[in-house]
């Protein structure tokens, strides 16, 4: 399923892009920052994960969905790393999360006076199995501080953006998607996609 180039301008793609992604609420994100931009559809699939730097690991995940569903497709991996411990949790905040919670997460900053951390997003698009991905990474800096804030994803409780009072969990959906790691990163995605001129085949 090869993408081929159109007489006019740009590439044309075989399908629409899928996004694939286990996570219902990056995908309500997603949703919501590309609006009509790009046009997409979802595929809930748990994708193995390589360990390593965010780029290769958000690049693999979209070789594997790319041999999945044998087209263009759009994936990304979230960081949050504190400064403190040199960019951990990082890529594993997933696990860390799940086993010792906001107040561990807390916790493992005790015995340092920083507190600052970013949140890093790293799409990557592949065109199809057999193409070499490309990454785009949006990343917003902000500090961790005790939760606050309704608990319904992930760690916003506990991320709290520079220049802001409020944690990304205090946020209004339409603030926090207007200045967040996945909105830049989504930025990057959109102006790639503007700038090839993608088409998809009827
Ligand atoms: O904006 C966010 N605000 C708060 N928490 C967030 C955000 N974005 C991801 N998260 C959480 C989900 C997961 O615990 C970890 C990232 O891990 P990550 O592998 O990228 O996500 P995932 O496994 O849930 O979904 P996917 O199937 O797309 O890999 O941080
Ligand atoms: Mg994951």
């Amino acid at each position: 399923m090869a993408a081929i180039k159109s007489a006019s301008s740009g590439l044309v793609l075989p399908r629409p892009v899928t996004f694939v992604t286990g996570n219902a609420k990056k995908l309500e994100e997603v949703r919501a920052i590309l609006g009509q931009s790009i046009p997409f559809q979802s595929l809930k699939l748990d994708l193995p994960e390589l360990q390593g730097e965010p780029e290769d690991i958000s690049k693999e995940k979209a070789r594997l969905a790319a041999i999945q569903v044998k087209g263009p497709v759009l994936v990304e991996d979230t960081c949050l790393c504190f400064n403190a411990l040199k960019g951990l949790p990082g890529p594993y905040i997933k696990w860390f999360l799940q086993k010792i919670g906001h107040e561990g997460l807390n916790n493992l900053l005790m015995a340092y006076d920083d507190k600052s951390a970013y949140a890093l997003c790293v799409f990557s698009f592949a065109v199809g199995p057999n193409s070499e991905p490309i990454t785009f990474s949006g990343k917003t800096l902000g500090k961790i501080v005790p939760p606050r804030g309704p608990n319904d994803f992930g760690w916003d409780p506990i991320f709290q953006p520079d220049g802001y009072d409020e944690t990304y969990a205090e946020m209004s959906k339409e603030e926090k998607n207007k200045i967040s790691h996945r909105f830049k990163s989504l930025a990057l995605v959109k102006s790639h996609f503007a700038e090839a001129g993608y088409t998809f085949q009827t």
